[in-house]
């Protein structure tokens, strides 16, 4: 376990595994993965709450655009996999726009500040040690490939 990405990688994980139960929504209610105009507040949201935390507004919605990216990609092969099985698990569900949606706001200023305290304490061969921290960490293959997806742009 490196020290100086598991705070951030969790908590990265964290909103990754958010994607499940939001493509869980989706497929029950025939919505579409992408949401223009949600991502857009995101964006606007951690643009001005990145300054309050020492990040350059840029590099925030730079970051949030990644973890938005990997959250679509679980949901799109989610989909695709109910598709060929004909039918989504039997497990809890959770309206989007009451529940799920605000849970994802929660972890905005979590990531914000670890996000923060990442750069803060910068590290040569940050995409090497990234990449070691990732294969390290559990999950199946699709949450690995969310999470590269989701810290493409961590050591830019
Ligand atoms: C998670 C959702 O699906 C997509 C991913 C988003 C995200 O990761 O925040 C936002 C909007 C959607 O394009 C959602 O609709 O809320």
């Amino acid at each position: 376990d490196d020290p100086a990405f598991s705070p951030l990688l969790d908590l990265i994980e964290r909103r990754l595994a958010v994607a499940d139960v939001v493509a869980l929504h989706k497929w029950d209610n025939a919505q579409p993965v992408q949401a223009t105009e949600r991502e857009q507040a995101i964006i606007a949201a951690v643009r001005n709450a990145a300054p309050g935390h020492g990040l350059d507004p840029a590099r925030a919605a730079a970051f949030f655009h990644d973890q938005i990216e990997a959250n679509k990609l679980v949901q799109y092969a989610r989909l695709s996999q109910w598709q060929l099985a004909g039918a989504a698990p039997a497990l809890p569900r959770h309206d989007l726009q009451r529940i799920i949606r605000p849970r994802l706001d929660d972890l905005q200023t979590d990531l914000l500040h670890q996000l923060a305290s990442f750069d803060q304490t910068r590290s040569r061969q940050c995409a090497r040690k990234l990449a070691l921290a990732l294969a390290q960490r559990q999950g199946d293959a699709l949450h690995r490939a969310g999470m590269i997806r989701a810290t493409g742009q961590l050591c830019d």
